[in-house]
């Protein structure tokens, strides 16, 4: 596909779904489970005493779970939101001025994974790693100050509440202490961390059966942080049967465990396969998600238990996070297979 495929569609202007963005017969669209109520996630209250083992049990069953008490403020959440929203309004023509040049992986685009499928996505996206003063002054160039305060700030607390998750999520996994100080302090202070924020939208559509929000797949980080605006709309790949519907709770965060954590737990925690469906004609979706990702120089192995009931062989071959993700890529987005021993 050329890259001018890539560039998102002037959703504004769009009275039909073209060609490119229709996703007929699709079996990536089809397979929803027929269910009465959406199924509800497992809640961990980050207050809870026994949330280590909560949280395990959670990552082990579901791979994903609904997070209460995680200590961000709802004024945050809630100036976040208006900022995304500030940002996905703006006219298609001011948007493209922050446009994601091939050689750069921040600024406003296409999801990642657009080139491995056939089919254009209903979606834009806007990548921040760290600061994103240098894509918010081409948007806003008198007036980027707030968007930049507010994505910083977010990413802040966002860093301090991984730390305080990957504590309580090493801890199940009997990983020492000394390992886990070691991935504390070489994902550094926000403004040199290697995590990743991605304001995701999901525009209104004529036509919304006939589309893909986002298309499945799984998240490379250790796990990924989501604030949904408007809850519906995300399915997840369950029990590797069918596709479940998911309505997490307003003010709660979804986390879900990527590839990197299910290598470590040696396939104990499933990076579980989701996607975005698209909810109506009128509803502008929007969700912001928070990648934490250890740096790329590090490298990860599954952490096998000793003295355990049942045998503990590793299940993957060691590898460092940059080499993990070019071989994701180069296998189209299916990264597991590729370091299975
Ligand atoms: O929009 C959502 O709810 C999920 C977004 C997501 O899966 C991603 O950005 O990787
Ligand atoms: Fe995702």
């Amino acid at each position: 596909m050329a890259d001018q495929e890539f560039l998102p569609l002037d959703f504004n202007s769009v009275q039909t779904v073209p060609e490119s963005h229709l996703w007929p017969d699709s079996e990536e669209l089809s397979s929803v489970i027929d269910l009465d109520e959406k199924i509800s996630l497992p809640f961990i209250d980050l207050l809870d005493d026994g949330a280590s083992e909560l949280l395990g049990r959670a990552c082990e069953q579901w791979g994903m779970f609904q997070l209460t008490n995680h200590g961000i403020s709802k004024t945050l959440i809630a100036e976040m939101e208006e900022e995304a929203r500030r940002l996905f309004t703006l006219p298609a023509k001011e948007k493209m001025k922050a446009l994601r040049s091939a050689d750069r992986v921040t600024g406003y685009g296409t999801a990642v994974i657009s080139k491995y499928h056939p089919k254009c996505m209903w979606h834009e996206g806007f990548t921040i790693l760290g600061s994103p003063a240098n894509d918010a002054k081409k948007l806003w160039p008198s007036d980027s100050k707030r968007f930049c305060d507010v994505m910083e700030e977010y990413q802040s607390q966002m860093k301090g509440l991984s730390d305080r998750l990957i504590r309580l999520i090493f801890k199940f996994l009997d990983i020492s202490e000394e390992e886990t100080m070691k991935l504390l302090s070489s994902t550094g202070d926000s403004g040199k961390s290697y995590t990743a924020l991605q304001l995701n939208s999901y525009p209104p559509c004529p036509d919304p059966d006939q589309v893909m929000g986002l298309a499945a797949h799984t998240d490379t980080s250790l796990f990924t942080i989501v604030h949904q605006v408007c809850n519906d709309g995300l399915q997840i790949f369950k029990d590797r049967a069918s596709w479940v519907p998911l309505s997490p709770m307003r003010g709660s965060f979804v986390v879900n465990v990527g590839d990197l954590l299910h290598i470590m737990s040696n396939g104990r925690f499933p990076s579980i396969l989701h996607r975005v469906t698209i909810q109506g004609k009128k509803v502008h979706r929007f969700s912001l998600a928070y990648f934490y990702y250890p740096p790329p120089y590090l490298y990860i192995s599954p952490h096998c238990k000793p003295l355990s009931e049942s045998p503990q062989a590793p299940l993957y071959r060691c590898v460092s996070v940059e080499e993990y993700f070019t071989m994701k890529a180069k296998n189209n987005g299916e990264g597991l297979s590729t370091i299975k021993i």
